[in-house]
């Protein structure tokens, strides 16, 4: 293919009301789309939406990079396939010349840092742009066997007990058989009263996750574990911080639930300590689960290899957004269906959170789920996004 435009646009992402975590509260989500075209008029869409708490560039850097790598993508040819994308990506000088991919990298000084957003939104646009050219949905580049429809979870955003419960009944009605809900950076009485309202909101057979966003200490897990886990849960999310992978595997030891390991992802070390069955963590996996959230690890080919990696050490993984736009969203969904089990519903039903979602769009969950268009690429109408 020939990429004959480049452009990024900016975008910014107001939320209805501010999403509380115990690190902070998000009330602007801001980033870029990238749109390429080909030489027969074909558009590619990817998204950057950095999350520097998680890892990712600032946004500033995710910017100069994209800008930078764009204009050297411009008038260049490279091939149709997945191994190409790859290459263009690959931070490695071309030893081999296998002449398949741009190796805009090479072209350009190395960022000050690791720029998952940056790599996220070209890879995520080339692979758009791949599929469309081959006719098939973004699904199969990545596997064969992508399911066609990807459970989803409901993101509880309210503080208040009464008002928990009634978000959490409306969920369930439209057909939401999973709910998380952000606990800690608040006393565990509080947590108690908010996640007893929900269970009791919805009875005992809808599943209900917990995220604390590393917020407990070691004890702090334990105890508020001991006394959570009484109101039946499926996982928590990050129970502790994200740099001790031995405090998770001691608090999974004894947690009444799977632990699900998000922010330890961030980084390439504890990412690696967590694929690589450490001996200092027993030889086993330290968590049940990891969370695959693509605008951290760099993209969806990046996000199935840890996928792929954490299935073989008998940990399960399952994908969330990082309250992204539509087009990164859309992404994560091709990813979970491409994941090797969709047992665990993915965190993908956050545009009701925004003020400014496109109306009509086929990534918005209908009874709990996504079921993926059948249309080439992502599917997605630049038009609708921007
Ligand atoms: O899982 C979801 O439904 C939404 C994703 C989410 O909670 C989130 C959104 C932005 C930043 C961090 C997180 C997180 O999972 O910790
Ligand atoms: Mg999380």
């Amino acid at each position: 293919m020939r990429i004959v435009q480049a452009t990024l646009t900016p975008l910014r992402l107001e939320l209805l009301q501010p999403l509380k975590t115990s690190r902070g509260s998000y009330s602007t989500r801001e980033g870029f789309i990238v749109r390429l075209e080909d030489e027969e008029g074909r558009v590619g869409l990817g998204e950057a939406m950095p999350l520097p708490e998680f890892g990712t560039e600032s946004l500033s850097v995710c910017g100069e990079v994209l800008g930078a790598w764009l204009s050297s993508l411009k008038g260049q040819f490279l091939g149709d396939t997945v191994r190409a994308v790859e290459d263009t990506l690959s931070p490695f000088p071309p030893t081999v010349a296998r002449g398949e991919g741009v190796r805009i990298r090479a072209r350009h000084p190395a960022p000050p840092g690791p720029v998952p957003a940056a790599e996220h939104a070209l890879e995520l646009a080339l692979l758009d742009l791949l599929a469309k050219r081959q006719g098939v949905p973004l699904c199969w580049l990545l596997a064969e066997e992508a399911r066609p429809e990807v459970l989803v979870s409901a993101l509880l955003s309210e503080e208040n007990p009464e008002a928990l419960a009634e978000q959490a009944r409306k969920a369930v009605a439209e057909g939401y058989a999973t709910l998380k809900l952000k606990v800690a950076g608040r006393s565990l009485e509080e947590d108690e009263r908010r996640v007893k309202a929900v269970r009791e909101a919805v009875g005992p057979d809808v599943k209900l996750r917990l995220d604390a966003n590393g917020g407990w200490s070691e004890p702090d897990a334990k105890r508020s574990l001991d006394r959570l886990g009484w109101y039946g849960l499926e996982l928590v999310e990050q129970p502790t911080p994200a740099d001790d992978l031995s405090a998770l595997w001691r608090v999974q030891r004894r947690a009444p639930c799977m632990v699900a390991a998000d922010e330890s992802l961030g980084s390439p070390e504890t990412l690696r300590a967590l694929l690589s069955a450490d001996p200092f963590l027993g030889g086993g996996p330290a968590v049940g689960a990891v969370v695959l959230k693509p605008m951290v690890l760099g993209g969806l080919l990046p996000g199935l290899v840890v996928a792929m990696r954490a299935a073989r050490l008998g940990m399960q993984a399952y994908v969330t957004s990082s309250l992204d736009g539509v087009v990164a969203r859309a992404g994560a969904a091709h990813l979970a269906a491409a994941l090797p089990s969709g047992a665990l519903a993915s965190g993908l039903a956050v545009g009701q959170l925004f003020a400014r979602e496109p109306p009509m769009h086929p990534y918005q969950p209908v009874h709990g789920r996504i079921r993926l268009p059948e249309t080439p690429g992502l599917g997605l109408d630049a038009g609708v996004v921007m």
